[in-house]
């Protein structure tokens, strides 16, 4: 009783201590301090005085139980008894924010949980930015959660827990805490404690809201091992915005070195839930959270140079993780100058200067490069050669192919008439359409027309009018045609498509096949190197989605499949049995050096080529392989064997060391794979588990290419020779005229 009327302010104890001890004396009646207390001196006074004081014993009553138990609450935990932690324990069942936890721990909780008051509305708890010391749970009264720029987003009420996400995840508090009422009532959980008995406990979920809606979804999951506990929240989904807040609140700052794995998810997937132009118009304004906020405090300002911080700070990140892909949108170059301006004029962000200008420096190579090498031209030779420079050299030699370069191709209708065409490689396939569609005096209106791939074995895909890398999407021996809508039946290939007829010229037999493979490699990894990890992107979202190009991810699939099918075509154009022969066996030895070169994409298509039905049916050439190289060639099968998700090839690509040129078209499996099984957006927030799957997909490649290709040449005879063969193979790729082929110079044995 004495406890309650301590809290409800009759009593007090002169230095103000909360708690109410038992044979202490140092504690008066309000009334005593007001001097207000007087003599009754009337019987109607008397009278008033006597209900007062029964309505008041009535309350005491009642709160007296309560407070007894925030007595014991308030006390150290060496004073408390066993009986009073039994009391603790038995509340501590009846408080939602713990339910999900075992009743061991919330025994272990009853010793250490604290009662804390507080008399005054607009109290802070804790602001944010500060160092998290506590988890609260709020009992009586209700308070809000502010945050800055924003205001208050969401008020928390009795029964709601606030504050663990700076202990967990080891950041600054992310928000605010003001007491919204008088006389607010809240347990304490200290982080030490915390720490120990909660930590790894922790519910799975979290979930921030603001303004009534979910706008971050956290969950728990293991850490790596030697970090301080074995969980922390990663973020599930959430608004962009929300995802873009809390990356700078808790993933900058207090990161030493090393890129935070959300961070660089967020960075290699933000394209397709945050636009650049959105991204950075949020970077801005909390870089310049100052500009609209007249008296600041120097906590404010502390905060407010921190955020500006760690903006920069996420702008290096930023193009350390998506490199030039940056530099190409004119929004971050400008920002970026923008940036370098302010700092330098502001001394409080002296260290920054150097990190801005490092990005400055590497903005301005970076176009000085591309203004170099702006409007280059690219042509798509009509007999199913590679994609090459127009300039003549045929090997792009680390040449990236840009949305603005040109590229010259032809498009042909109906009767085989064609038209050459020189279009940017951001066209779309509507503009290409109607170009050609006037060129060759096709005078239809455009949605009675489509442009169409014809592929050499007749089959044809049609593009939408708003996708673009139409040239470099085409297969080998594709070729773009437009036609009338309701005609396409009447569309056949070129003859021309069939590919060569017999062997290239060439003697590959004089060739020595490890400088093959070296230069063949050379070669790969340049194309691999061109490819951007956001063309993956691209590719799994469709070429229309973002409007961006995927030519050097397109070139570089063309050469798996080129080289795939020059296996098959030059086995089943050589007739003499001697020559395939020692052919077999020296592309079994070229897979054999590709590996050993660990260029796993040329390995596979080599492999898959030899693989070929039209290949592997000439059993009589087989068996007159030695029988070494047949057993080689079943290893290389079984690496390249699809079963259980192509694990041998995973266990066997997981052991290597940088640089490697992968196998792309399994990294592609594996984004649609993510792609396709999960939504982008789950109830209004972006599934950030899915950007993670993609981004995991993508860091392969940046893996593989994290060291350079320094091969030792093998002494180079005729390195000039191999070099242009390599780099303009011709094939069939038409399996039906393969077999044919095949059957001819090894017919079926009558049995
Ligand atoms: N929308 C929100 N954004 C950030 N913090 C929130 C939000 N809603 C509630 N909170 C709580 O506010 C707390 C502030 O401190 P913490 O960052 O430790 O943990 C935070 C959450 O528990």
């Amino acid at each position: 009783m004495w406890q309650a009327l301590l809290e409800e302010g009759v009593l007090s104890h002169v230095n103000k201590e909360q708690p109410f001890k038992d044979k202490c004396f140092l504690y008066r009646f309000r009334v005593d301090e007001d001097g207000s207390a007087g003599s009754y001196s009337t019987t109607e006074d008397t009278n008033a005085a006597n209900e007062y004081v029964r309505e008041s014993l009535s309350t005491l009553f009642q709160r007296g139980p309560d407070a007894i138990l925030r007595m014991i609450l308030r006390k150290p935990s060496h004073e408390r008894t066993p009986e009073e932690l039994e009391l603790i324990f038995e509340e501590l069942l009846h408080i939602t924010a713990l339910s999900h936890l075992s009743t061991s721990i919330k025994r272990e909780l009853s010793s250490i949980i604290v009662f804390e008051s507080h008399a005054q509305a607009g109290t802070i708890l804790f602001n944010q930015g500060d160092e998290g010391r506590s988890w609260y749970i709020l009992l009586k009264g209700s308070v809000d959660v502010v945050i800055h720029g924003k205001g208050t987003v969401a008020t928390l009420k009795n029964g709601d827990d606030f504050g663990k996400l700076a202990l967990i995840n080891d950041a600054p508090r992310a928000a605010t805490i003001v007491l919204k009422e008088n006389n607010c009532h809240l347990l304490r959980v200290d982080k030490e404690h915390f720490n120990r008995i909660l930590r790894d406990v922790e519910a799975n979920t979290l979930r921030l809201q603001e303004h009534g809606k979910d706008v971050l979804v956290l969950e728990r999951v293991a850490k790596q091992r030697g970090q301080h506990s074995a969980f922390k929240y990663t973020v599930m989904s959430g608004t962009p915005s929300k995802m873009l807040e809390h990356l700078l609140e808790t993933r900058l700052g207090n990161q030493v070195s090393g890129l935070d794995p959300f961070l660089d998810d967020f960075l290699l997937t933000h394209i397709v839930f945050m636009p650049v132009v959105q991204l950075v118009d949020e970077l801005a304004n909390y870089f310049h959270c100052d500009s609209n906020n007249g008296s600041q405090t120097p906590e404010d300002r502390e905060y407010i140079i921190n955020f500006k911080k760690r903006v920069v700070q996420f702008m290096q990140k930023w193009v350390t993780a998506v490199r030039h892909a940056a530099f190409d949108e004119p929004s971050v170059c400008d920002f970026i100058e923008d940036l370098a301006t302010e700092i330098e004029a502001d001394q409080e962000l002296s260290e920054e200067t150097s990190i801005i200008h490092n990005v400055l420096t590497q903005m301005t190579r970076y176009q000085e490069d591309r203004n170099q090498n702006t409007g280059q031209k690219w042509k798509l030779p009509p007999n199913g050669q590679p994609i090459c420079l127009f300039s003549g050299n045929a090997t792009p030699s680390k040449t990236i192919i840009r949305p603005d370069d040109d590229i010259i191709f032809r498009v042909y209708c109906a009767d085989h008439t064609y038209c050459t065409l020189r279009f940017p490689l951001h066209t779309t396939a509507g503009i290409i359409k109607a170009c050609a569609a006037d060129k060759l005096q096709l005078n239809r209106g455009p949605d009675d027309l489509v442009l169409i791939e014809v592929k050499s074995n007749g089959e044809r895909s049609v593009y939408k009018d708003n996708d673009v890398s139409i040239p470099t999407s085409l297969s080998l021996n594709g070729r773009l045609f437009v036609s009338v809508k309701d005609h396409l039946d009447a569309l056949t290939p070129l003859p021309e498509q069939e590919g060569p007829t017999e062997g290239i010229d060439i003697d590959l037999e004089i060739l020595s096949t490890k400088e093959i493979a070296y230069q063949m490699t050379l070669f790969d990894w340049d194309l691999f190197w061109a490819v951007h990890e956001y063309e993956l992107l691209y590719q799994t979202f469709g070429r229309h989605h973002f409007g961006k190009i995927t030519a050097n991810l397109d070139v570089f699939l063309r050469r798996f499949n080129e080289l795939q099918f020059w296996i098959a075509t030059e086995i089943v154009t050589t007739s003499s049995m001697c020559k395939r022969v020692g052919l077999l066996r020296k592309f079994i030895k070229l897979a054999a050096y590709c590996k050993e070169y660990q260029n796993l994409n040329a390995f596979f298509a080599i492999t898959m080529g030899l693989s070929n039905m039209a290949v592997l049916r000439l059993t009589q050439t087989w068996e007159k392989i030695p029988s070494k190289f047949r057993k080689l060639f079943q290893e290389f099968e079984a690496l390249i064997d699809p079963s259980r998700n192509h694990r041998a090839y995973r266990v066997y690509v997981g052991k290597l060391q940088p640089p490697v040129i992968p196998f792309i078209p399994l990294l592609l499996k594996d984004m649609t794979f993510a792609h396709e099984g999960n939504k982008t957006s789950l109830e209004g927030l972006v599934n950030f588990e899915k950007m993670h799957m993609m981004a995991q997909t993508m860091r392969t490649i940046r893996f593989c290419r994290s060291r350079s290709l320094g091969l030792e040449p093998p002494s180079p005879k005729s390195e000039g020779e191999v070099r242009s063969y390599i780099s303009c193979l011709r094939v069939i790729d038409n399996q039906r005229v393969l077999t044919a082929m095949s059957q001819k110079i090894e017919p079926i044995r009558k049995v």
